[in-house]
Formats: C-alpha cells, sequence, structure tokens
C-alpha cells in the first residue's frame, strides 16, 4: 500500500500522461503498432524523454501513437481508439502493466457515448462505414488528438462537420492575428458566458500545449490587462449584441498596448463562434470527454453501473413515433408549409410585415424559461465576471428610439459583414461563409419518417427567428410563419438553447419535435448555432465598420 501510486486525481498525477492512438487499418501495422505501442509503453513508465520525443520516435507508417501532454493516461486507450484490433492489443497491455504491480490504478470510462440526450447506439459510430464520415473522423482525431464528442455527433451531418471543423482549425490553429494561446483563451472566457465547462476544459488544454501560462487558468485575475480588456466586449456580444457601439472597439484599440483591429475581428469570430458552440453543447447534451470530471471512474464495475451508466434513458424514451404532437403533430406542419409555400404570392405592405415582425417580438418576450440558472462552480466562475448580466428580451430593451430593429438589409452578411471580415482577417470571411450557407441549406428532403418533403419554410423560419430574438429583421421575411410553423414547446425550447443554454434539461430536448430523429434535432442545433453565430457577428462587425468610417 505505502509506495503504491494511487491516482486519487487526474489532474494530480503529472508523470502520467493521457495516450491517444491513431490507426488506419491495415493488417501490417496491426503487428507493427503493437509493439511499437508497447515499446513506447514501457519507455514512458520508465520516464525516458518527454511526450514530443517518444511521439518522434514511434511514429511508423501507418500507425502512429501520439502522446499528448497534460492530459492523464490510459484512459483513453480503451475507447478514443476507433479501431477494434488496436484496442484489443492496448487492452492486454493495460493488464501487462497493472499484472507487473505498477500500482496503477486505472480509471474507467463510464459509458454512456457522446450525449446523454441520445443513446450511444443511436449515434454515428466512431468506425462508421461511411467514408465520408469517416475520413472526417480521422482527420478530426489527428487534428485534436482525440475525436471530440462535438465532432461525433456533427458526424450526422459530415457536409457540414466538413466546413465546421475547417473553421475551428483556420480559427485556432494556422495563421492569424493572435498568438495561440491568446485565442483558446478567448475561447474559455467565452464558454464561461454560459458555463460551458465541457469547452472549458477542452480548451484549458489546448491552452496548455500552445505553451500558455498555467497562472492564467487560475482565472482572469492572472490574465495581462490587454486580454483582460476583452471582459466587457465577451458579456454584451454573448447576451445582448445590439448594445456593441463602435465605442467598444474604439476602446479596445486606442492607447499603448492594444489591440490591432485585425486582432479585434479575430478575437471577435473567436468569441462568437464559442458562445454559439455553447449552445450546440448544452442544446444536444453533450456529455464530458473522457478525461473530464463525470467521464471516467475509478470505481470497478458493478450491478448498479445501470443507473451511472446510462442517464440517457431517464423514463422518458424520445419518443421517434411518439404520436401525441402539441399542436397536431408533423403531419399538420407539413401541411402548413405546403400551404405556405403554395400561397407566396399575396403581397404584403411592409408596414404590414414590420408588424407581424414586432408581434413575434413581443410574443418572444412572453416565453419565459422556468428553469433557474444552475449555480456556476468556482473552476468556471474564475473565468467570468458579473455573472448576473444575462440575455434580455430585445423587445423590452427600454427606449427603442435609442436601439432600433437591426435591419438586415441595411447591414447584411453577404454584401458588408463578409467582405469587411475578409479584408481583416484573411479569409475567415469565406470560411465562415460556406459554413452558414451549408447550415442554411441542409436538407435531406425528410421529416421524420416522411421523404420528398419540401423544408424549406420551416428551417427558414427557425433561422429568422433567431434573428429575431436578436432584434435583426429580414425584410423580405413575413413573420406570420412563425406562428404557424413554430410549436410553443419548440419557440421555447430555442430560446433556452440560443439565450441561455446552460438551463436546458434533457426533458426539453425530449420534449420537442417529438416525430423528428435524433439526427434533425441535432440539424436543428446546427442550425440555432450558426444563426446565432450570424447575428453576433452582423452586430459587432457593423461596429468595426463603423469605428472604421
Ligand atoms: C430539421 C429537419 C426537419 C430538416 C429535414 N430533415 C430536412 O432534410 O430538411
Amino acid at each position: 500500500m505505502a509506495d503504491e501510486v494511487v491516482l486519487t486525481s487526474l489532474r494530480d498525477v503529472e508523470s502520467l500522461r493521457f495516450f491517444h492512438v491513431v490507426c488506419h487499418r491495415d493488417s501490417a501495422a496491426r503487428r507493427l503498432g503493437l509493439e511499437s505501442v508497447r515499446k513506447t509503453f514501457d519507455a514512458w513508465l520508465d520516464g525516458y524523454g518527454s511526450p514530443r520525443q517518444i511521439y518522434g520516435e514511434t511514429g511508423i507508417n501507418g500507425f502512429q501513437p501520439i502522446v499528448t501532454e497534460y492530459l492523464p493516461e490510459l484512459l483513453c486507450l480503451s475507447i478514443q481508439c476507433p479501431f477494434d484490433d488496436v484496442r484489443e492489443a492496448l487492452a492486454d497491455i493495460l493488464d501487462d502493466v497493472k499484472k507487473r504491480g505498477r500500482g496503477l490504478q486505472v480509471p474507467r470510462r463510464l459509458e454512456q457515448g457522446a450525449s446523454h440526450f441520445i443513446s450511444e447506439k443511436e449515434i454515428v459510430p466512431v468506425d462508421t462505414p461511411d467514408d465520408k464520415t469517416r475520413t472526417l473522423f480521422v482527420d478530426a482525431f489527428l487534428q485534436n488528438n482525440r475525436l471530440e464528442h462535438i465532432t461525433q455527433l456533427m458526424g450526422y451531418h459530415p457536409d457540414y462537420l466538413e466546413c465546421f471543423l475547417r473553421t475551428q482549425h483556420y480559427l485556432l490553429k494556422e495563421d492569424g492575428p493572435l498568438p495561440f494561446e491568446y485565442r483558446h483563451y478567448i475561447a474559455i472566457m467565452a464558454a464561461g458566458r454560459h458555463q460551458c465547462s465541457y469547452l472549458i476544459k477542452l480548451q484549458s488544454h489546448e491552452f496548455l500545449l500552445q505553451g500558455g501560462d498555467p497562472d492564467w487558468l487560475k482565472g482572469l485575475e492572472r490574465i495581462p490587462r490587454k486580454l483582460k480588456d476583452l471582459n466587457e466586449i465577451n458579456k454584451i456580444l454573448a447576451h445582448r449584441p445590439w448594445l456593441i457601439t463602435k465605442d467598444h472597439i474604439e476602446k479596445l484599440t486606442r492607447g499603448k498596448d492594444s489591440w490591432s483591429v485585425s486582432e479585434v475581428v479575430h478575437a471577435l469570430v473567436i468569441m462568437a463562434q464559442f458562445h454559439a458552440l455553447s449552445s450546440f453543447v448544452f442544446g444536444c447534451g453533450i456529455n464530458q470527454e473522457v478525461d473530464q470530471d463525470g467521464g471516467y471512474t475509478f470505481r470497478p464495475p458493478s450491478v448498479s453501473d445501470a443507473s451511472e451508466v446510462d442517464y440517457s434513458s431517464d423514463g422518458s424514451s424520445s419518443g421517434e413515433n411518439c404520436s401525441e404532437f402539441e399542436g397536431g403533430g408533423l403531419s399538420v406542419l407539413m401541411e402548413k408549409m405546403r400551404a405556405l409555400t403554395e400561397a407566396r404570392e399575396e403581397e404584403m405592405t411592409q408596414d404590414e410585415l414590420l408588424k407581424r415582425f414586432q408581434h413575434v417580438e413581443s410574443q418572444n418576450a412572453l416565453i419565459t424559461t422556468n428553469a433557474q440558472p444552475p449555480s456556476p462552480k468556482s473552476d468556471i466562475l474564475c473565468y467570468v465576471d458579473d455573472t448576473t448580466f444575462q440575455y434580455e428580451d430585445f423587445a423590452k430593451r427600454g427606449s427603442a428610439s435609442e436601439i432600433p430593429t437591426f435591419r438586415a438589409q441595411d447591414y447584411s452578411w453577404e454584401d458588408q459583414g463578409f467582405s469587411l471580415a475578409n479584408r481583416l482577417y484573411t479569409d475567415v470571411g469565406n470560411l465562415l461563409d460556406e459554413k452558414f450557407n451549408v447550415a442554411y441549406n441542409l436538407t435531406y428532403y425528410t421529416m421524420g419518417d416522411n421523404t420528398s418533403v419540401d423544408t424549406t419554410a420551416f428551417r427558414r423560419t427557425i433561422w429568422n427567428y433567431i434573428h429575431c430574438m436578436y432584434g435583426i429583421r429580414h425584410d423580405d421575411y413575413n413573420y406570420g410563419e412563425v406562428n404557424q410553423l413554430l410549436e410553443r414547446n419548440l419557440k421555447a425550447y430555442i430560446k433556452t438553447v440560443t439565450c441561455y443554454p446552460e438551463r436546458l434539461k434533457k426533458k426539453d430536448y425530449d420534449g420537442v419535435m417529438r416525430e423528428f430523429k435524433h439526427s434533425e434535432k441535432v440539424h436543428v442545433n446546427l442550425m440555432l448555432f450558426e444563426a446565432r453565430l450570424q447575428a453576433e457577428l452582423l452586430y459587432s462587425l457593423r461596429a468595426v465598420m463603423r469605428h472604421m468610417t
């Protein structure tokens, strides 16, 4: 007992590392790989070199062990690796190590899959037979040294996943105005606004891997003034982007040790991306990664595991074919969409259109979330100040004359936002534009079990409804459609995920869109993500433009 190394907390033990393996399925690789992993592992335990050196020396064609720093060891072996043969080989090694009496207490993954809203067997498996998705998974794995649950869930929609990964990589890992550790820290601050510990932890690892100062992870008190100056705009952007003015940009870019406009744009895009990504994480019930609290246990498997393992089935099945659908069900929804498409011709005056927008806006203000915000833990609180600053209904913003509705025809993503972004941060406009387009236009012409359905009206409505919550109006859209196509509980779900994602509960997810497939619910979440991101960018880029002119 005395000289045993017992892992009480994974993070306590510096010398133990997380071990990821990637393998391209190729029979010869298995032999090579096994040998290589064994060597790596022995070397590692004998305190040989740094993980980076080991990485360099053991990379073998087709089978490449990657050791990342700052992550706990082993845990990953049994799951991160999508390939059965390698997984088995690693399990052998693991047993071997345990037998040799190193005193390691090996943590075990809690088998709960990527989302606690969706049972594991209904999620795209890591070794999916679909070539495109599989290739994206492997790429993502190489990019991030893990296959994040977010990626796995987006695997339902490979065309979208492709753009998402490309943008994420560009923002965080390729050439750009900001130093790498800044980017990850900004992502942490952004996720902090929604208490999204999942993203905070992932980004903290990345931050350290980029050589970031561990002291900064103690909280905002420890970071340089320059970074701290982002606090205010981060807060407003997350909850009430309509309050952003050119003064905010001016403040950041003035004086010594200030921000260049390009740096500001880079920071804004990262913040908006991570606010919106927090919505996606909560909206889809993304589980902690295996090495995060809640993703593993040291307890041996036991009969009582059922409860800890599968909290995805808390009695209320997600009811794919459930027939009670508030408001009449899918067939009624489809009928309404059809009717709307046919009745398109009917002309309406601008006045009439505006009235309808205002009506939807004020109705939205009546939808309240009953759930209380969770009380944030100290490891999150250290990145946030003024936690009471939250979304407030645009319709209730007080003096409406000071903050008028944002007219999308005066400042649109396509005509203005896109080129300004590109000009100040090369190519980012193109990447975002592609991502917006894919999310906006994505369709499989299905709805639940129905095929050959034109879902355009429904998808447009969701997008525009989100913009409406942020006071953005598209003058070519008839907001009357919102009330026809979105039932109250769906509106409530959209509002919670978009504005207060940290309050969402599994029952909210289960209770809406009951006849939709999980892939469709994730699809809706992708639209929420992108529409919110676009809304934040419209406001903030307009402020940048005003600052520059
Ligand atoms: C969100 C979903 C209802 C979208 C639908 N499955 C489509 O293919 O367009």
